[in-house]
């Protein structure tokens, strides 16, 4: 078959420029934005999203029951990622908002905003050119089902939803000790988070609605409705122990978001196998080369293959070999990448062992554009390594 009526082949450089700038993702986010806000004129709408340039900034939802320290994790999250963090109480404290006097009279009143209230305080914050710049985190929003719907209706998209969980026993009894600092709005505990400050000390208050009677009314309103608002986010959801230090609980809660999900993007994987002999790479090459069908490159068998095949770079890898010493690097890649330009390891990816075996071999490899998605490194105690067979 001449290349006139060979099938059309994908240039490998299409897929990797895809992968590398994320334009997949790019687009996904765009086409969802468009379908939510069905604006008139979806052009300068485009423009304008992609303009913004805002779909990896902080979108994040933290739920939790009462006392699990969901305030607390969202403050300190929002510190470190530089975000802006939204709550009921920070919704309807906005001044000069119409909106807002009218949610404070609700809450004063009835210990509540009603749902269509609040949704639309939420809307008009997130609207802001701060929560576009640098993203949001709800805290304790939402807290029905019906506010999990009406957010997603209105294209209000978390990435990643957290829900704190801990023992109801816990929970009550770690709410008594709960201070607040009036200043700052700090939250501490007497037990758990004492400011070492004496003035600070001095000035803490305890927060109305922490007693155990009202702690468990909380806990059980928390848990009629959670069960309810869970299932909107079966894909972005973390559960996360409360019951633990809260830095711990902190440290998870930020490891989580700070990844991000895997899209709907066409995914070739070229995966780079490193570790000292012995260490098990071919063994494990070969079982994800057979489990994901990728092709298994052995970096030492393709000049081994090279030479009993007399090819070209064959005749100048052989005489390397009878001295036993290194191939040069530049030879090597030559071979690598006669091997990872074929078609197979273009279209199927590839599992790499046994090269780099150094940073010098690294940067060539990464100069060459054959940058590896994913990196394993198998490390082994040396005595094993000189017990093997
Ligand atoms: N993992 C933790 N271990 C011990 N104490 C904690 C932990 N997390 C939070 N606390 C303490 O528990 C109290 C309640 O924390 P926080 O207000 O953040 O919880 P919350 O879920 O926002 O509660 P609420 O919904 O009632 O506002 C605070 O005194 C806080 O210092
Ligand atoms: N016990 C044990 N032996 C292994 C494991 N993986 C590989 N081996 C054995 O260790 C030896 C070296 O494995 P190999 O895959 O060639 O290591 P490489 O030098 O890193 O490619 C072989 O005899 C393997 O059967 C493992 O996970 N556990």
């Amino acid at each position: 078959m001449d290349a006139t009526t060979a099938p059309h082949r994908i240039p490998p450089q299409m897929p990797q420029y895809g992968e590398a700038n994320h334009v997949f993702e790019l687009m996904q986010n765009m086409l969802e934005q468009l379908l939510i806000h069905q604006p008139k004129d979806p052009i300068p709408f485009m423009i304008d999203h992609l303009q913004r340039d805002n779909d990896y900034v902080p979108k994040i939802i933290i739920l939790g029951p009462p006392a699990s320290g969901k305030t607390t994790i969202a403050m300190w999250l929002a510190k470190h990622l530089s975000t802006n963090l939204l709550s009921v109480e920070s919704l309807i404290a906005k001044e000069y908002s119409p909106l807002a006097a009218d949610a404070r009279m609700h809450y004063q009143k009835f210990k509540m905003v009603p749902n269509m209230l609040l949704i639309r305080l939420m809307q008009e914050r997130l609207k802001e050119e701060d929560c576009i710049r640098r993203g949001w985190i709800l805290d304790g929003i939402p807290e029905t089902r019906e506010q999990a719907l009406t957010i997603q209706t209105l294209g209000i998209s978390p990435r990643h939803v957290i829900a704190l969980s801990a023992p109801d026993t816990v929970l009550i009894e770690r709410n008594l000790g709960k201070r607040i600092d009036p200043q700052t709005g700090e939250i501490y505990h007497t037990t758990f988070d004492w400011p070492p400050e004496s003035e600070i000390q001095n000035r803490l208050m305890m927060p109305a609605g922490i007693s155990e009677g009202e702690t468990a009314r909380k806990l059980l309103e928390y848990h009629r409705n959670i069960v309810r608002i869970l299932p909107s986010y079966p894909k972005i959801l973390k559960v996360i122990n409360a019951d633990q230090p809260c830095v711990d609980v902190f440290y998870q809660a930020l490891t989580y978001v700070q990844t991000s999900h895997r899209s709907n993007a066409p995914f070739t994987p070229r995966v780079l196998l490193c570790g000292p002999v012995g260490s098990g790479k071919s063994l494990q090459a070969a079982l994800l080369a057979q489990k994901y069908g990728l092709i298994n490159v052995c970096c030492g068998q393709l000049l081994k293959e090279a030479v009993a095949d007399k090819s070209k770079y064959g005749e100048m890898i052989q005489p390397f070999f009878e001295k036993e010493t290194a191939v040069p690097d530049n030879i090597v890649m030559k071979v690598l990448k006669q091997r990872l330009d074929q078609q197979d390891c273009v279209e199927r990816g590839w599992v790499l062992h046994g090269f780099p075996r150094d940073l010098d071999q690294a940067h060539v490899m990464d100069s060459l554009g054959y940058k590896p998605n994913r990196r394993l490194w198998e490390t082994l105690p040396c005595a094993s390594i000189f017990c093997l067979p």
